[in-house]
């Protein structure tokens, strides 16, 4: 299986919708393989709060009809990664989209973890509640979004979905570069599956991007990793490998559920 991940520069010299256009080239640029993905809220970048209002867009909004016309051209399984979505009964979403080589909108994940504490996409965006898997003819994706990569447990529940493969876009920022690899290496291990984490580069919003996307084994190899710049990273892998590691090392099967918490004496 051949995955493609574009690490998008998000600079504020571009607009959104120069943006839009050059990404939806790139898409169409990787025609051959099978799965393309995308970061985090890209049109806009994850830390230009001002823009998530004003560029927020329904699921059948411009980025959606372009990312499913790319895709189509191009015959790939897309996850698009996020846009700021506009739920028009409620508020706004970081949802990530997936869609078929047919151009149909197979999956979208509203990010569950928001980011930022205090301020940011923490009190301007809505909180998902819904683990999301898409069967794809060679593996079964597990999604996730960028802050969600610190929670294992969201991870757990999507490989009880069924999950072989997780998909990570993000827009993560360069000061935390070293928990970025680190934790991508440690999703994959202990889920025993692929991850494929595609971040942004550039800056905005005064926020230098991490970029170094990340395509790790489920043995915890990394095998391949982009540097800091706009970059495609192409791999190839095997997602046979899943069900091997998880024969010859079974460690999910000793999972202890539901234990106690400590008496107090
Ligand atoms: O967890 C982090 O350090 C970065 C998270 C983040 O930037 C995001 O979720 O947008």
């Amino acid at each position: 299986m051949r995955a493609s991940l574009l690490q998008v520069a998000v600079n504020e010299d571009e607009s959104v919708e120069a943006r839009r256009l050059r990404v939806a080239g790139m898409v169409r640029d990787q025609a051959g393989a099978d799965l393309v993905v995308l970061p985090e809220l890209w049109t806009t970048g994850a830390f230009a709060y001002e823009a998530f209002g004003t560029e927020a867009e329904p699921l059948e909004g411009p980025t959606c009809e372009a990312m499913a016309k790319a895709a189509r051209d191009a015959g790939v399984w897309l996850h698009a990664g996020s846009i700021p979505e506009r739920d028009p009964d409620g508020p706004l979403y970081n949802t990530s989209l997936v869609f078929s080589p047919s151009g149909a909108l197979a999956a979208a994940y509203r990010k569950i973890h928001r980011f930022g504490f205090d301020q940011g996409e923490a009190v301007l965006m809505g909180a998902g509640d819904e683990l999301v898997t898409v069967r794809l003819p060679q593996t079964t994706l597990g999604v996730a979004t960028c802050y969600d990569l610190r929670f294992p447990e969201l991870f757990r529940g999507l490989v009880d979905a069924g999950a072989e493969t997780f998909v990570v876009p993000a827009g993560w920022p360069e000061r935390r570069r070293s928990h970025w690899t680190l934790l991508a290496q440690a999703r994959a291990v202990e889920n025993q599956a692929f991850v494929l984490a595609c971040g942004t580069a550039g800056t905005h919003a005064g926020v230098p991007q991490a970029g170094h996307s990340i395509v790790v084994d489920p043995w915890g190899e990394v095998l391949a990793q982009a540097g800091p710049g706009e970059e495609v990273l192409t791999v190839d892998f095997d997602p046979a490998t899943v069900a091997g590691t998880r024969e010859r090392f079974p460690a999910l099967k000793d999972r202890v559920l539901g234990l106690e918490p400590p008496k107090r004496r």
